[in-house]
């Protein structure tokens, strides 16, 4: 899919964050951060280590309380978001360092994704009485579907404990994907991978983009992936927004330039062919 006919499917803005502020007792994590995403769209989070960006996923999914500003989810105001509030109102996140259970199956971890929209209680599913039992073969089925998308077929039994990082980290992806989210907060889905695993796993968040039409805020430190998958980019900086834009326009800034140079770290990279939508 090219990148403009990507861009005529991003829809109306449906989370805005106005004049975020947050600190740790003296150290300040976020300072004045607005930006908004918009529905369809691939929106990333970038910046310097120690910039803010885990913050500001941590804002959006309610686990962190700002100290100033709102969010704005569907036009409703929120001054603070908790975690749970966030869950039901379709925002899922992975994790940069796995929260999976390393002793259970691929299938059952993706399982655990389905536990906010079973409706049946624990004690009728053990009991597997009447309409928990159907209730529970609908979600395995939907489960299935997941691990055929995410090609994990084969590994469907497996420990996830056994899997090679990279197919952990899509594990990861598909017990988010198992909640149905509308939002999908993906924390450095690539990190720790080899070339070929970032492939696989950036033609998978585009697929999700594309076919479930999910969208998708992504902090990543690798810059030739950000800049080919994402629609748009929020720069940060010691806390402060320094940039937001289309990834060609982040790219040429000079602010943005700087803080990449500044921090020793290379300037966002032009985007690898291979991977063009
Ligand atoms: N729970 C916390 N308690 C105290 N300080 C924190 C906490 N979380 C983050 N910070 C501080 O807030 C600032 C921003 O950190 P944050 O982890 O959000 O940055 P980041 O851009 O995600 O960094 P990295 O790329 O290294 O993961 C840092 O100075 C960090 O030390």
């Amino acid at each position: 899919m090219s990148q403009s006919m990507h861009q005529r499917r991003m829809g109306e803005v449906i989370l805005d964050l106005r004049n975020i502020s947050l600190s740790f007792g003296g150290v300040k994590a976020l300072t004045d951060i607005s930006f908004d995403i918009r529905e369809h769209e691939i929106r990333a989070i970038i910046g310097p280590n120690g910039a803010g960006k885990s913050s500001m996923l941590n804002v959006i999914n309610g686990v962190y309380t700002p100290q100033k500003g709102e969010i704005l989810l569907d036009g409703i105001r929120f001054s603070k978001m908790n975690s749970r509030r966030a869950a039901e109102m379709g925002i899922a996140r992975t994790f940069q360092n796995l929260a999976l259970f390393k002793g259970m199956s691929v299938l059952d971890n993706i399982m655990t994704g389905r536990n906010l929209r079973m409706k049946s209680g624990i004690l009728a599913q053990a009991l597997r009485l009447g309409s928990a039992e159907r209730e529970e073969i609908a979600h395995r089925e939907f489960v299935e579907n997941i691990i055929d998308f995410l090609e994990i077929q084969a590994h469907r039994k497996t420990p996830v404990g056994r899997l090679p990082y990279g197919l952990q980290k899509r594990v990861d992806l598909g017990r988010a994907l198992a909640m149905e989210p509308r939002i999908l907060l993906l924390d450095e889905p690539m990190a720790g991978m080899n070339i070929e695993e970032k492939q696989d796993m950036s033609r998978f968040i585009l697929d999700v983009n594309d076919e479930y039409g999910t969208t998708i805020v992504l902090i990543e430190h690798d810059m030739g992936v950000v800049m080919d998958i994402s629609d748009r980019v929020v720069v940060l900086d010691y806390g402060r927004k320094i940039g937001d834009g289309a990834p060609d326009d982040v790219r040429q800034s000079p602010e943005v330039i700087r803080a990449y140079l500044g921090a020793g770290g290379a300037a966002p990279a032009p985007a690898e062919p291979g991977l063009a939508k």
